[in-house]
């Protein structure tokens, strides 16, 4: 069975990388109706003003919203469903197949990086921090922390989250490390001398401990504009409960982890009211979350590309790139570490699921078991 090439297997998928039109919504690609010209900074927006895109194809959309964070096996455990968890367990062994432990193959991991550098890219959510229903209670364990810190020792180490920048560094806490938040679409790297033509909006900067560092923000311009739809997202979904609608900087995230079921549909209708006078906006799923951002050729993929180049680790036979990450948005990096880089993709699950990474872990505990194998690798391959 390959998952990897053919997604025809029992495998719990994640929605793919969302826009509207995959919910049935509306698309920033598709025909819409405007009441006005929406702001689309430096951008041409390939539009076409010839109808009007509300009505739901509501199946499809509350589809991809259930199946946005698949339940924990112990779920179904507690239901006292004998077979359907002995079902999860075999589909869950069939597709380690597929996406083998990277515990378990951590020698086959270190063999490869014999020689050659790691460079470490660590998603937040899900993959630091365990999931949990209050996004502001996403802490990180002291002991992941310390681990964290111990890796960043030895190996270059980026974060990449979907959380602002600022916001995900008062998580961590790690001056050692660098971050990019709001889905790599706000990067603080290391000072790299050549900028090329299309990385305009890299500035010198300096950091909070006065550090000389290179500031990248492709969807500067879309600031204002964020924030007018932030505020547009909370004003209209206020009376939902259990809706929270998160400042991501140049991304906006729609939780509605805490919200009945019944109502998410309003949710979505609430957020496709709003997102239909902003054609260069679009839609990507998260973790029970809808994420609004700039509809830009930037992900995270192109952020760890973007940190390699920063990194003098670019184009080198001699580097092996390694990135965790648990979520839809972490699809781009997987491909990008595999394919442009020879690297490996661990993805965090503790439920099949179709993905680019190469390897797997089940949680963040396990993270944080791979991460202090690492260390120790690392500190005896040095003796
Ligand atoms: O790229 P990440 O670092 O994984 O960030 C993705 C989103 O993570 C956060 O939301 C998710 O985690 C919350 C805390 O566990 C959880 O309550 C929520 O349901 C998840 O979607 C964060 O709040 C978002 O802003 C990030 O975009």
């Amino acid at each position: 069975m390959d998952l990897k090439s053919n997604r025809t297997s029992p495998v719990l998928t994640d929605p793919a990388p969302m826009n509207m039109s995959t919910l049935g919504m509306h698309s920033t690609r598709l025909p819409y109706s405007s009441p006005r010209a929406p702001l689309c900074p430096g951008l041409t927006i390939p539009w076409k003003k010839t109808g009007i895109l509300d009505d739901f194809r509501s199946s499809c959309w509350l589809d991809a919203m259930k199946s946005s964070s698949p339940p924990p096996k112990k779920i179904t455990k507690a239901v006292n469903n004998e077979y359907a968890s002995y079902d999860a367990d075999v589909a869950y062994n069939a597709w380690m197949v597929e996406y083998p432990s990277a515990i378990a193959s951590f020698e086959k991991i270190t063999d490869q990086a014999k020689g050659k550098s790691i460079a470490l890219f660590l998603d937040y959510d899900g993959t630091l921090s365990p999931i949990v229903d209050n996004p502001d209670c996403a802490f990180m364990s002291d002991a992941m922390r310390a681990v964290v810190k111990k890796v960043a020792k030895y190996f270059p180490t980026a974060i990449i989250s979907g959380r602002s920048r600022d916001k995900v560094y008062e998580f961590v806490k790690l001056k050692e490390l660098y971050y990019a938040g709001s889905h790599g679409m706000d990067i603080m790297g290391p000072v790299r001398q050549y900028i090329s033509d299309d990385h305009t909006n890299c500035v010198r900067s300096v950091d909070e401990q006065g550090k000389e560092v290179n500031l990248f923000q492709p969807a500067g311009e879309f600031l204002p504009m964020i924030n007018e739809v932030l505020r547009s997202l909370i004003e209209r979904t206020k009376d939902v409960i259990g809706v929270n609608v998160e400042n991501n900087k140049f991304c906006v995230s729609v939780h509605y982890r805490n919200v009945d079921e019944k109502h998410w549909k309003t949710v979505a209708q609430h957020v496709n009211d709003v997102l239909k006078d902003y054609p260069c906006l679009k839609l990507t799923h998260g973790r029970k979350v809808l994420e609004v951002r700039p509809d830009i050729s930037w992900n995270k993929g192109k952020a760890v590309t973007f940190l390699l180049e920063s990194l003098g680790l670019s184009n080198c036979d001699d580097v092996l790139p390694i990135y965790v990450g648990d979520d839809q948005t972490d699809e781009d990096a997987f491909k990008v570490v595999r394919e442009g880089h020879q690297g490996y993709g661990i993805l965090v699950s503790s439920v099949p699921k179709a993905s680019d990474a190469v390897y797997s872990v089940k949680d963040p505990s396990e993270v944080m078991e791979f991460l202090k194998s690492l260390v120790t690798w690392r500190k005896s391959s040095a003796l």
